[in-house]
Protein backbone atom coordinates (compact mmCIF):
# COMPACT_ATOMS: atom_id res chain seq x y z
CA UNK A 1 0.00 0.00 0.00
CA UNK A 2 1.44 3.45 -0.93
CA UNK A 3 -0.93 6.23 0.48
CA UNK A 4 -3.34 3.99 0.82
CA UNK A 5 -3.41 3.04 -3.14
CA UNK A 6 -4.01 -0.52 -4.33
CA UNK A 7 -0.71 -2.54 -5.63
CA UNK A 8 -1.09 -1.31 -9.29
CA UNK A 9 -0.54 2.38 -8.13
CA UNK A 10 2.20 1.61 -5.97
CA UNK A 11 4.07 -0.23 -8.64
CA UNK A 12 3.63 2.27 -10.96
CA UNK A 13 5.49 4.84 -8.86
CA UNK A 14 8.08 2.42 -8.02
CA UNK A 15 8.79 2.21 -11.67
CA UNK A 16 8.99 5.06 -11.87
CA UNK A 17 11.51 5.55 -9.39
CA UNK A 18 13.95 2.81 -10.66
CA UNK A 19 13.55 4.31 -13.87
CA UNK A 20 14.66 7.93 -12.44
CA UNK A 21 17.44 6.25 -10.29
CA UNK A 22 18.95 4.46 -13.02
CA UNK A 23 19.28 7.96 -14.85
CA UNK A 24 20.99 9.20 -12.25
CA UNK A 25 23.51 6.17 -13.21
CA UNK A 26 24.52 7.47 -16.45
CA UNK A 27 27.57 8.90 -17.21
CA UNK A 28 26.55 12.55 -17.74
CA UNK A 29 29.50 14.68 -19.84
CA UNK A 30 27.54 17.70 -19.04
CA UNK A 31 28.32 17.09 -15.19
CA UNK A 32 32.03 16.71 -15.99
CA UNK A 33 32.13 19.25 -18.36
CA UNK A 34 29.29 22.26 -17.39
CA UNK A 35 29.88 24.07 -20.42
CA UNK A 36 28.43 21.24 -22.74
CA UNK A 37 25.15 20.57 -19.80
CA UNK A 38 23.03 22.37 -22.26
CA UNK A 39 23.42 20.33 -24.75
CA UNK A 40 22.12 17.33 -22.85
CA UNK A 41 24.29 15.05 -24.81
CA UNK A 42 22.75 11.78 -23.49
CA UNK A 43 18.71 12.85 -23.53
CA UNK A 44 18.76 12.37 -19.60
CA UNK A 45 17.00 15.88 -19.10
CA UNK A 46 14.48 15.08 -22.04
CA UNK A 47 13.72 12.24 -20.70
CA UNK A 48 12.65 13.19 -17.07
CA UNK A 49 10.90 16.51 -18.58
CA UNK A 50 9.24 15.23 -21.85
CA UNK A 51 8.50 11.11 -20.31
CA UNK A 52 9.02 10.64 -16.19
CA UNK A 53 7.97 14.01 -14.76
CA UNK A 54 4.40 14.26 -17.03
CA UNK A 55 3.72 9.98 -15.81
CA UNK A 56 4.82 11.14 -12.20
CA UNK A 57 2.68 14.16 -11.94
CA UNK A 58 -0.47 12.17 -13.29
CA UNK A 59 -0.07 9.34 -11.00
CA UNK A 60 0.31 11.31 -7.71
CA UNK A 61 -2.77 13.56 -9.47
CA UNK A 62 -4.80 10.52 -9.16
CA UNK A 63 -3.75 9.61 -5.65
CA UNK A 64 -4.42 13.23 -4.47
CA UNK A 65 -7.80 13.13 -6.05
CA UNK A 66 -9.21 9.94 -5.20
CA UNK A 67 -7.86 10.82 -1.28
CA UNK A 68 -9.59 14.10 -1.61
CA UNK A 69 -12.82 11.89 -2.87
CA UNK A 70 -12.52 10.29 0.23
CA UNK A 71 -11.71 12.57 2.73
CA UNK A 72 -14.65 13.78 5.34
CA UNK A 73 -14.43 17.30 6.75
CA UNK A 74 -12.98 17.83 10.36
CA UNK A 75 -11.50 13.85 10.20
CA UNK A 76 -8.56 13.68 12.17
CA UNK A 77 -5.37 12.67 9.61
CA UNK A 78 -4.68 9.37 8.88
CA UNK A 79 -1.25 9.58 7.36
CA UNK A 80 0.59 11.97 6.04
CA UNK A 81 -1.10 12.95 2.78
CA UNK A 82 -4.12 14.14 5.24
CA UNK A 83 -2.01 16.57 6.87
CA UNK A 84 -0.41 18.13 3.27
CA UNK A 85 -3.80 18.05 2.03
CA UNK A 86 -5.19 19.93 5.11
CA UNK A 87 -2.07 22.28 5.08
CA UNK A 88 -3.42 22.94 1.05
CA UNK A 89 -6.84 23.78 2.00
CA UNK A 90 -6.13 26.04 5.79
CA UNK A 91 -2.84 27.28 5.10
CA UNK A 92 -2.52 27.96 1.13
CA UNK A 93 -0.45 25.45 0.59
CA UNK A 94 0.21 24.91 -3.41
CA UNK A 95 -1.01 21.48 -4.38
CA UNK A 96 2.45 21.47 -6.65
CA UNK A 97 3.69 21.73 -3.38
CA UNK A 98 2.31 18.92 -2.12
CA UNK A 99 3.30 16.75 -4.84
CA UNK A 100 6.80 17.78 -4.64
CA UNK A 101 6.86 16.66 -1.05
CA UNK A 102 5.29 13.35 -1.67
CA UNK A 103 7.90 12.85 -4.52
CA UNK A 104 10.26 13.69 -1.97
CA UNK A 105 9.15 10.98 0.13
CA UNK A 106 8.86 8.48 -1.94
CA UNK A 107 12.32 9.17 -4.10
CA UNK A 108 14.35 9.70 -1.33
CA UNK A 109 12.40 7.57 1.30
CA UNK A 110 10.70 4.29 -0.28
CA UNK A 111 13.80 2.06 -2.03
CA UNK A 112 16.41 3.35 0.83
CA UNK A 113 14.03 1.96 3.88
CA UNK A 114 13.07 -0.75 1.92
CA UNK A 115 16.50 -1.99 0.85
CA UNK A 116 17.77 -1.49 4.77
CA UNK A 117 14.49 -3.84 5.92
CA UNK A 118 16.05 -6.07 2.89
CA UNK A 119 19.26 -6.50 4.27
CA UNK A 120 18.17 -6.75 8.04
CA UNK A 121 15.96 -9.34 7.45
CA UNK A 122 18.85 -11.62 5.00
CA UNK A 123 21.65 -10.53 7.49
CA UNK A 124 19.48 -12.61 10.55
CA UNK A 125 18.82 -15.17 7.95
CA UNK A 126 22.42 -15.71 7.47
CA UNK A 127 23.48 -15.93 11.41
CA UNK A 128 20.52 -17.67 13.23
CA UNK A 129 21.75 -16.36 16.37
CA UNK A 130 20.61 -13.12 15.34
CA UNK A 131 17.19 -14.25 14.93
CA UNK A 132 17.14 -16.46 18.23
CA UNK A 133 18.10 -13.12 20.37
CA UNK A 134 16.05 -10.64 18.70
CA UNK A 135 12.96 -13.10 19.38
CA UNK A 136 14.21 -13.73 22.65
CA UNK A 137 14.20 -10.10 23.09
CA UNK A 138 10.41 -9.42 21.23
CA UNK A 139 8.83 -12.05 23.36
CA UNK A 140 9.83 -10.38 26.53
CA UNK A 141 9.08 -6.92 25.58
CA UNK A 142 6.13 -7.64 23.55
CA UNK A 143 4.84 -11.36 24.24
CA UNK A 144 3.04 -13.45 21.44
CA UNK A 145 -0.62 -12.08 22.02
CA UNK A 146 0.01 -9.45 19.86
CA UNK A 147 1.74 -7.28 17.31
CA UNK A 148 4.88 -5.00 17.66
CA UNK A 149 3.79 -1.42 18.07
CA UNK A 150 5.90 1.70 17.30
CA UNK A 151 5.96 2.17 20.94
CA UNK A 152 7.66 -1.24 21.96
CA UNK A 153 10.81 0.29 19.67
CA UNK A 154 12.46 2.20 22.39
CA UNK A 155 12.36 -1.42 24.59
CA UNK A 156 13.94 -3.10 21.95
CA UNK A 157 17.61 -2.62 21.61
CA UNK A 158 18.97 -5.40 19.94
CA UNK A 159 16.74 -5.20 16.97
CA UNK A 160 17.06 -1.37 16.75
CA UNK A 161 20.96 -2.78 16.66
CA UNK A 162 20.10 -5.11 14.04
CA UNK A 163 18.94 -2.18 11.93
CA UNK A 164 22.02 0.15 12.88
CA UNK A 165 24.67 -2.67 12.01
CA UNK A 166 23.20 -3.14 8.53
CA UNK A 167 23.17 0.52 7.41
CA UNK A 168 27.02 0.20 8.63
CA UNK A 169 27.89 -2.37 7.05
CA UNK A 170 24.87 -1.77 3.85
CA UNK A 171 24.15 1.87 3.83
CA UNK A 172 21.30 2.03 0.71
CA UNK A 173 22.99 5.31 -0.84
CA UNK A 174 26.54 4.53 0.13
CA UNK A 175 28.39 7.68 -1.24
CA UNK A 176 25.67 10.16 -0.34
CA UNK A 177 24.46 13.08 -2.62
CA UNK A 178 27.16 14.93 -3.86
CA UNK A 179 28.12 18.28 -2.18
CA UNK A 180 30.12 21.46 -3.10
CA UNK A 181 32.98 23.25 -0.86
CA UNK A 182 32.47 26.92 -1.92
CA UNK A 183 36.18 27.89 -0.09
CA UNK A 184 39.33 25.68 -0.26
CA UNK A 185 40.00 22.79 2.49
CA UNK A 186 42.43 20.94 3.79
CA UNK A 187 41.46 17.39 5.01
CA UNK A 188 44.57 15.15 6.56
CA UNK A 189 47.41 16.86 4.31
CA UNK A 190 45.17 16.98 0.71
CA UNK A 191 44.35 19.94 -0.21
CA UNK A 192 40.30 19.80 -1.63
CA UNK A 193 39.94 23.26 -4.05
CA UNK A 194 37.30 25.39 -4.34
CA UNK A 195 34.03 24.06 -5.90
CA UNK A 196 35.18 20.51 -6.49
CA UNK A 197 32.27 17.99 -6.09
CA UNK A 198 32.74 15.88 -3.07
CA UNK A 199 31.65 12.61 -2.75
CA UNK A 200 31.69 11.02 0.77
CA UNK A 201 32.04 7.27 1.01
CA UNK A 202 29.91 5.63 3.97
CA UNK A 203 30.26 2.60 3.04
CA UNK A 204 33.85 1.83 3.15
CA UNK A 205 34.12 4.17 6.36
CA UNK A 206 31.59 1.44 7.61
CA UNK A 207 33.63 -1.12 6.89
CA UNK A 208 36.62 0.66 7.63
CA UNK A 209 38.79 -1.19 10.80
CA UNK A 210 40.55 1.74 11.90
CA UNK A 211 36.94 2.95 12.56
CA UNK A 212 35.51 -0.58 13.68
CA UNK A 213 36.40 -3.79 15.48
CA UNK A 214 35.40 -6.88 13.41
CA UNK A 215 34.61 -4.70 10.76
CA UNK A 216 33.25 -7.21 8.84
CA UNK A 217 31.18 -9.18 10.77
CA UNK A 218 27.73 -8.45 11.69
CA UNK A 219 27.17 -7.79 15.10
CA UNK A 220 24.11 -5.92 16.46
CA UNK A 221 25.42 -6.18 20.31
CA UNK A 222 28.07 -3.30 19.01
CA UNK A 223 25.14 -0.84 19.13
CA UNK A 224 23.43 -1.86 22.45
CA UNK A 225 24.87 0.78 25.53
CA UNK A 226 27.00 2.71 22.64
CA UNK A 227 27.02 6.39 22.01
CA UNK A 228 26.40 5.80 18.46
CA UNK A 229 23.40 7.59 17.30
CA UNK A 230 22.11 8.72 13.32
CA UNK A 231 22.17 11.81 13.75
CA UNK A 232 25.45 13.04 12.37
CA UNK A 233 27.56 13.53 15.20
CA UNK A 234 29.86 10.44 14.91
CA UNK A 235 31.57 10.45 11.54
CA UNK A 236 32.08 6.99 11.82
CA UNK A 237 28.89 6.18 11.58
CA UNK A 238 26.25 8.19 9.11
CA UNK A 239 24.32 6.23 6.93
CA UNK A 240 22.04 9.58 6.61
CA UNK A 241 25.12 11.87 6.52
CA UNK A 242 25.63 14.76 8.41
CA UNK A 243 25.13 18.65 9.12
CA UNK A 244 22.95 20.77 7.71
CA UNK A 245 21.54 18.69 4.94
CA UNK A 246 21.73 15.84 7.36
CA UNK A 247 18.35 13.15 5.70
CA UNK A 248 15.03 14.84 6.73
CA UNK A 249 13.71 11.68 6.62
CA UNK A 250 15.95 9.93 9.35
CA UNK A 251 13.46 10.12 12.25
CA UNK A 252 11.15 8.66 10.06
CA UNK A 253 12.94 6.23 8.73
CA UNK A 254 14.48 5.22 12.15
CA UNK A 255 10.76 4.52 13.08
CA UNK A 256 9.65 2.64 9.87
CA UNK A 257 12.32 0.45 9.27
CA UNK A 258 12.72 -1.18 13.00
CA UNK A 259 8.90 -1.45 12.92
CA UNK A 260 9.11 -3.59 9.81
CA UNK A 261 12.03 -5.72 11.03
CA UNK A 262 10.69 -6.10 14.61
CA UNK A 263 7.04 -7.08 13.08
CA UNK A 264 8.56 -9.91 10.69
CA UNK A 265 10.78 -11.32 12.86
CA UNK A 266 8.33 -11.38 15.60
CA UNK A 267 5.55 -12.51 14.00
CA UNK A 268 7.00 -15.49 11.72
CA UNK A 269 9.76 -18.02 12.27
CA UNK A 270 10.98 -17.40 8.41
CA UNK A 271 12.74 -20.60 6.41
CA UNK A 272 15.15 -19.75 3.17
CA UNK A 273 13.16 -21.51 0.04
CA UNK A 274 16.60 -21.15 -2.14
CA UNK A 275 20.23 -21.45 -1.98
CA UNK A 276 20.43 -17.81 -3.12
CA UNK A 277 23.50 -15.75 -0.75
CA UNK A 278 21.98 -13.15 0.80
CA UNK A 279 24.67 -11.00 1.73
CA UNK A 280 25.74 -9.89 -1.80
CA UNK A 281 24.87 -6.55 -2.77
CA UNK A 282 24.86 -4.84 -6.55
CA UNK A 283 24.76 -0.85 -6.68
CA UNK A 284 26.73 2.20 -7.12
CA UNK A 285 24.54 5.21 -6.10
CA UNK A 286 22.44 3.07 -4.80
CA UNK A 287 23.07 -0.50 -2.57
CA UNK A 288 20.64 -3.26 -2.87
CA UNK A 289 20.17 -7.10 -2.49
CA UNK A 290 21.88 -8.53 -5.67
CA UNK A 291 18.86 -11.13 -5.91
CA UNK A 292 15.32 -11.60 -4.24
CA UNK A 293 14.73 -13.41 -1.33
CA UNK A 294 12.67 -16.46 -1.79
CA UNK A 295 11.47 -17.18 1.69
CA UNK A 296 8.65 -19.08 3.80
CA UNK A 297 6.71 -17.47 6.86
CA UNK A 298 5.68 -19.73 9.52
CA UNK A 299 3.33 -17.82 12.36
CA UNK A 300 4.57 -17.69 15.84
CA UNK A 301 2.52 -15.70 17.65
CA UNK A 302 -1.17 -16.74 19.08
CA UNK A 303 -3.47 -16.73 16.18
CA UNK A 304 -5.75 -13.57 17.33
CA UNK A 305 -2.50 -11.87 17.35
CA UNK A 306 -3.12 -11.83 13.58
CA UNK A 307 -6.30 -10.07 13.34
C1 LIG B 1 17.29 4.05 5.38
C2 LIG B 1 16.66 5.10 4.95
C3 LIG B 1 17.35 6.34 4.47
C4 LIG B 1 18.69 6.62 4.30
C5 LIG B 1 19.88 5.72 4.59
C6 LIG B 1 18.77 7.97 3.81
C7 LIG B 1 19.97 8.62 3.53
C8 LIG B 1 20.06 9.89 3.01
C9 LIG B 1 21.29 10.56 2.66
C10 LIG B 1 22.68 9.96 2.82
C11 LIG B 1 20.96 11.77 2.18
C12 LIG B 1 21.96 12.83 1.65
C13 LIG B 1 22.23 13.90 2.68
C14 LIG B 1 23.30 14.87 2.19
O1 LIG B 1 23.07 15.57 1.21
O2 LIG B 1 24.37 14.91 2.81
C15 LIG B 1 19.53 11.89 2.20
C16 LIG B 1 18.82 13.00 1.77
C17 LIG B 1 17.46 13.10 1.83
N1 LIG B 1 16.58 12.17 2.33
FE1 LIG B 1 17.05 10.38 3.09
N2 LIG B 1 17.52 8.48 3.68
C18 LIG B 1 16.61 7.53 4.09
C19 LIG B 1 15.24 7.64 4.17
C20 LIG B 1 14.53 8.78 3.88
C21 LIG B 1 13.11 8.95 4.08
C22 LIG B 1 12.18 7.91 4.70
C23 LIG B 1 12.80 10.20 3.61
C24 LIG B 1 11.48 10.93 3.54
C25 LIG B 1 10.38 10.50 4.03
C26 LIG B 1 14.03 10.80 3.13
C27 LIG B 1 14.12 12.06 2.57
C28 LIG B 1 15.31 12.67 2.18
C29 LIG B 1 15.37 13.97 1.53
C30 LIG B 1 14.18 14.85 1.16
C31 LIG B 1 16.72 14.25 1.33
C32 LIG B 1 17.34 15.50 0.72
C33 LIG B 1 17.66 16.45 1.89
C34 LIG B 1 18.35 17.74 1.48
O3 LIG B 1 19.02 17.78 0.45
O4 LIG B 1 18.25 18.70 2.23
N3 LIG B 1 15.06 9.92 3.31
N4 LIG B 1 18.99 10.73 2.73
Amino acid sequence: MLFGQKLEAAKTVVGLVEKTASLSLLINIGELFPLMDWLDLHGIYKIMKKEILPDIKKVLGEIIEQRNGTRKEGQEARDILDVLLTLKDDDGVSEASVMALLMDMITAGLESSQNVAEFSIAESLNHPHIIQRAQQELDAVVGRKRLVREEDLVKLPYVQGIVKETLRMHPPGPLGIPHANPKPVSIAGYTVPANCKVLVNMWAIGRDPACWDRAEEFLPERFINSDYDVAGNHFHFIPFSAGRRICVGYPLAMRSIPLVVATLLHSFEWKRQDGNSLETAKGLLSIKLASKINLSGHPRLDESAYY
